[in-house]
């Protein structure tokens, strides 16, 4: 039997750009969703369970950096849409392609095996009634995001079992009126953190951010532009990376001064080194005294928190934004296993032991993903049509290592920087690729 489909599980934001990719090049396929409706992490309280999105969450990159490249965003949106705006934008990107019928909703990925004479054996149950099946394809596309399944802290804090307030992460955060009058300790410094602190700030008794690491707090507008927009293909390729990090400090400098006016520790790396966190309300509010900053909790007691500068303080409710795990339920851990996040793909996208898996979006860029996943599944529907072909295992396995060890380099050592890339670079390099017959390391 020839396999002729391909298998793409997920449809949220990279799911889709690779289900109209592999339409507009004439590859058949099916594409599995959990839930009932496309749009993953960016559907509010998604039926697949799955997105972490908050009822006031707007992105914070911005809609010229975000919107696809075959489908323009609607030019009446604001910067930085809701997330609202986002999945309706999303349902209509679905709409305008003709997607719908290829997407089998309602229906979980349960397991995906490698077939003997290559291809893969792909099952399935329906969330509506139970009914399993399994089909065979001749490759798959694995979109299921990363976001969405929570990491709490690892060890957990002594204490934190007997703790005897309110404990949840991030991802089970939707509205404030949770924390109204409350004691609240939120932990971390990526952006859920800042977005929650800055909801909390204004409802709660008293709201605390303690995190382990300073950094640089981004706003969302620099000469009156959504900051990303200050960066270009051309910005990237003419100025090194020291030079974009001394203009934008300078930029930083000019603009808010230093994290140190707002009582906040100095970063203790340089700026490009950490995934940004962008907030153009943290900073303010702290000068309002309505956040106050603490270093980590190092324990629990009772309704008490002890930090690790050996001061306590009751709390009632702690948030733990510590971020997500990189998982695929559906993969044998004899195929894919992220240890502490890492996960080892050719260009971010390809399986070397495992030909035909691949996958779209696990991205962390500085930048939006949404652009790239439908970039990465050109490069993929390359490989499917024949257009081109991988390099040899071993090159592919030394750009790996090169990839790891620039990372290193580049990124302060933290689970949340295995699958960070810049964005323009990373596109370019996807370009270069597919300019050539045969990819080459
Ligand atoms: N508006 C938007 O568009 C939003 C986007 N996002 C995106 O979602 C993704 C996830 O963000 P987020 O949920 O903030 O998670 P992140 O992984 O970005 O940040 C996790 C934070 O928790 C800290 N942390 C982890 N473990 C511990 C621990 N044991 N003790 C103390 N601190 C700990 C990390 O510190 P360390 O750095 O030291 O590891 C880091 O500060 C990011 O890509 C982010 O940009 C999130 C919210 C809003």
């Amino acid at each position: 039997m020839i396999m002729q489909r391909v298998c793409v599980i997920g449809a949220g934001s990279s799911g889709i750009a690779a289900a109209q990719v592999l339409q507009a090049r004439g590859v058949e396929f099916t594409c599995f969703e959990t839930g009932s409706a496309v749009g993953g992490n960016w559907r509010y309280d998604n039926d697949n369970g799955m997105s972490s999105a908050y009822r006031s969450l707007h992105i914070n990159t911005s809609r010229q950096q975000m919107e696809f490249a075959s489908f323009p965003m609607p030019a009446d949106l604001p910067d930085y849409p809701n997330h609202a705006q986002i999945a309706a934008y999303f349902d209509s990107f679905v709409e305008h392609f003709g997607l719908r019928e290829h997407i089998r909703f309602q229906t979980e990925v349960t397991s995906v095996r490698p077939l003997p004479d290559g291809g893969y054996q792909v099952d399935t149950r329906s969330t509506v009634d139970g009914t399993e099946r399994s089909e065979t394809f001749r490759a798959v596309l694995v979109a299921n995001g990363h976001h969405w399944d929570p990491r709490w802290p690892e060890p957990a804090f002594p204490g934190a079992d007997n703790f005897t307030g309110t404990q949840l992460h991030a991802h089970h955060y939707r509205t404030p009126d949770i924390l109204t009058g409350k004691r609240v300790l939120v932990l971390g410094f990526g952006n859920s953190a800042c977005d929650i602190a800055v909801e909390s700030s204004r409802i709660a008794d008293r709201t605390l951010l303690a995190f382990r690491r300073g950094e640089y707090v981004l706003p969302k507008y620099f000469f009156g532009r959504p900051t990303d927009t200050l960066s270009s293909p051309f910005v990237t390729r003419v100025l090194p990376m020291f030079a974009r990090r001394w203009l934008l400090g300078a930029f930083l400098r000019l603009k808010l001064g230093k994290m140190s006016d707002y009582g906040l520790p100095e970063p203790d790396h340089k700026l490009f080194a950490a995934h940004p966190t962008v907030s153009e309300d943290l900073l303010s509010r702290l000068g309002h005294g309505d956040i106050q900053i603490r270093p980590n909790i190092a324990r629990f007691d009772g309704d008490t928190v002890h930090f690790t500068d050996g001061a306590s303080e009751p709390v009632d409710v702690v948030v733990y934004c510590t971020g997500y795990r990189i998982t695929f339920p559906f993969l044998g851990e004899d195929m894919v296993k992220p240890v502490d996040n890492q996960i080892d793909l050719y260009r971010r996208i390809a399986s070397v032991d495992h030909p035909g898996l691949y996958f779209i979006g696990l991205l962390q860029p500085l930048g939006a993903i949404m652009p790239l996943a439908e970039a990465q599944s050109a490069w993929v529907a390359d490989l499917l049509d024949g257009t081109t072909t991988l390099p040899a295992p071993d090159a592919m396995r030394r750009s790996i290592t090169d990839y790891n060890n620039a990372q290193r380099k580049r990124y302060v050592a933290s689970k949340r920087h295995t699958i960070q890339v810049d964005f323009h670079p990373y596109m370019h390099e996807l370009k270069r690729d597919r300019r050539t017959t045969s990819r080459r390391h």
